[in-house]
């Protein structure tokens, strides 16, 4: 069957191991082997049964008192820990050979942004065989408006330049937004420059139109940068993303994953049955 592992990172509190304790049972009830994997060694209690735990190896609180360092600190010198003792990672994994991977990692986006530390990591794993996808999860409450949007998305391009792999965002916590919000947020799955660089430029000074510009540019030209609705109220959404997920862990992002995530979005928004909204969106 191969090996896969999906690594699902995004900053402190934006879902992930909420998404990681539901895909684990999503599988489970359809009689798919998985094993979650925790890579947070700050984690405190964890809602799904852990197969491998970096707390075993080491931990940031014994690393802080120790060596006297502050919690990012102590986050660096774990995963630098982790990095040394990669044998011991392999060997936890062995016997897993034809399971699914689901590794919950960290929240602090520095570890993915500014060092390569993370990397190197998911590197080990590809030079292990296994086929991989990096998650990036996103808080929806933080898309409602064209500014926080652009700010998310350079973050989610910035984690998938770095690391290199297969990626999706996912748009978590829809479930908390406002229908109308809700809407708003959804424009962003297939976002247009034009009327992106109108929504950023309205209320600013028009001393910011170029580097408006050049963000809108960029959103344009990083098409890549797709975004996936997780919607925890909604059973399919979850097997939508999973399908998803899969698909991209096979063959990367190309045309028909991006068509893929469109299909996605109209069907979520149930826009074809309702020409109504249709016309609002
Ligand atoms: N309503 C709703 N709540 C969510 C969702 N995802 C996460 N939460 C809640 O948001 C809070 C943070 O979720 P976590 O899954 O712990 O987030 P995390 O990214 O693992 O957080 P850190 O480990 O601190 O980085 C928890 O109270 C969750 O119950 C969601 O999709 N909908």
């Amino acid at each position: 069957m191969g090996r896969y592992a999906q690594f699902v990172i995004g900053p402190a509190g934006s879902g992930k191991t909420t998404y990681t304790n539901l895909i684990r049972q999503f599988c489970e009830n359809g009689s798919r082997s998985v094993h979650c994997i925790n890579l947070d060694p700050a984690a405190e209690d964890l809602d799904y049964p852990v197969s491998v735990d970096i707390r075993d190896l080491i931990s940031v609180d014994e690393v802080q008192e120790e060596l006297v360092l502050g919690p990012n600190g102590g986050l660096i010198f774990c995963f630098e820990y982790l990095l040394e003792n990669m044998d011991w990672l392999r060997d936890k994994i062995q016997g897993f050979e034809d399971d699914y991977l689901i590794i919950d990692c960290p929240g602090q986006i520095e570890l993915y942004l500014h060092f390569d530390l993370f990397k190197r990591v998911v590197d080990a794993f590809k030079s292990w065989d296994y086929n991989i996808c990096t998650l990036y999860l996103i808080d929806s409450l933080f898309l409602t408006e064209p500014t926080k949007f652009v700010s998310g998305m350079l973050a989610c391009l910035s984690a998938m330049v770095k690391l290199e792999t297969p990626h999706l965002n996912l748009i978590t916590k829809l479930d908390l937004l406002e229908k109308e919000q809700r809407k708003k947020v959804l424009r962003y799955l297939n976002p247009y420059a034009g009327d992106l660089l109108i929504e950023m430029q309205r209320g600013m000074h028009k001393r910011f139109l170029k580097l408006n510009q050049v963000l809108a540019q960029i959103v344009d030209e990083f098409s890549l940068v797709a975004f996936v609705p997780w919607d925890i109220s909604d059973e399919e959404s979850i097997a939508d993303t999973l399908l998803q997920v899969d698909f991209t862990m096979q063959y990367g992002e190309n045309e028909e994953t991006k068509e893929s995530f469109y299909r996605r979005s109209e069907k979520y928004l149930k826009l074809k049955s309702d020409k109504n909204n249709e016309k609002d969106f």
